[in-house]
């Protein structure tokens, strides 16, 4: 049994080439929700839905979300209206969405919705959002001299990320359970993958859940670093990690997931570097532009952990 820690970019690209070498029926995914968010009736479960699409096969690889192809007629007709999504959500992604605001609001658990999501896609891994409670990832930052709790999108997608952040919390995460079937996954698993996901606000908010580190303590576990040299190979990350006190490198990576590593896959540039870790360390491209590239990293971490 494999267990992944997902995003919605980078591990979603490692899952490629995942599930092209690994019995899927033995593969699980437990997906970040810290940016779950509601848009007027719209529930967005933006990781958990971009995972579900990369494992159906549909996902639009220009974006990291939505559907490939996929029409935006709705979107621009409430823009029209007056009313401005602000994130482009195409009509066969609105189904999706309309899929979980309806049972959510009928007090289905979001996993069980999700798990419905999975059957009616066709998807023969397991996907797990990390919590069936609210976990929210805000970002802290110093607006035009105001001191401000930002939502991750209004940081992200609004803002490009372009504020100066001072912090980043998972509101609720005290407080808020792992998913059941999440614990469950991951006693079970021989293998856990830490997919090249953002540590901040992609990983942090499912480690932070109450039990989670613990169990990664006693489990195999590979990180594949994001980071390439000093830098994130896309995205916020390496922002994030200088605010949160780690150094943009492989070190960096390494010190934030310390307690619970046991190999952590690295780029070639990094071979240097790499020589000083103590742990285990898997040296290889782990730059994903083709599919080609995602088999052949997805092969040599099952290889290289022993688990082919
Ligand atoms: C906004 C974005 O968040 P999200 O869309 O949830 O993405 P993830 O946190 O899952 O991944 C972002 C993370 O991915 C790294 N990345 C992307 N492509 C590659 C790759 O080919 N190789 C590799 N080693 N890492 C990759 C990238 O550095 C990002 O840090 C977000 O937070 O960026
Ligand atoms: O940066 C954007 N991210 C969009 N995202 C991605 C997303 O919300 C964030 O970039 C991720 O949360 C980053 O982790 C969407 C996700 C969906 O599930 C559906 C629609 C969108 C639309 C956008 C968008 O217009 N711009
Ligand atoms: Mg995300």
């Amino acid at each position: 049994m494999i267990t992944v820690l997902s995003g919605g970019t980078g591990t979603p690209k490692l899952l490629q080439g995942l599930k092209r070498v690994v019995d899927n029926e033995k593969l699980s995914v437990i997906v970040n929700t810290g940016e779950d968010t509601w848009i007027g009736d719209l529930y967005l479960s933006p990781d958990v839905d971009t995972v579900l699409y990369t494992l159906a096969d549909l996902i639009n690889e220009d974006t990291w979300y939505g559907v490939k192809g996929d029409t935006f007629y709705t979107h621009e007709q409430l823009k029209n209206l007056g009313f401005d999504e602000v994130l482009k959500i195409g009509d066969k992604d609105r189904a999706l969405k309309m899929h979980k605001s309806y049972y959510l609001r009928r007090g289905y658990k979001l996993s069980e919705i999700v798990e419905m999501e999975r059957e009616a896609l066709k998807i023969k891994a397991k996907v797990i959002p990390m919590t069936d409670d609210r976990v929210e990832t805000k970002i802290l930052a110093n607006v035009d001299g105001k001191i401000d709790l930002l939502k991750f999108h209004d940081f992200w997608v609004k803002r490009k990320g372009d504020v100066n952040v001072l912090d980043v919390i998972y509101e609720n995460c005290l407080y808020a359970k792992p998913c059941e079937k999440s614990l469950e996954s991951l006693e079970k698993s021989d293998l856990v993958i830490i997919g090249p996901s953002n540590p901040i606000t992609s990983i942090g908010p499912i480690l932070s859940l109450k039990g989670i580190r613990e169990i990664l303590k006693d489990k195999k576990v590979v990180v594949v670093s994001p980071i390439v040299g000093n830098f994130a190979v896309s995205g916020p990350a390496g922002k994030l990690m200088k605010v949160k006190g780690y150094e943009v490198s492989i070190r960096g990576v390494y010190e934030f997931y310390k307690d619970i590593v046991d190999i952590l896959v690295v780029d070639k540039t990094d071979k240097e570097l790499a020589k000083e870790l103590p742990c285990e360390v898997l040296i290889t491209n782990t730059i994903m532009k083709t599919l080609e590239d995602k088999v052949r990293l997805a092969k040599n971490i099952i290889e290289f952990s022993g688990n082919l």
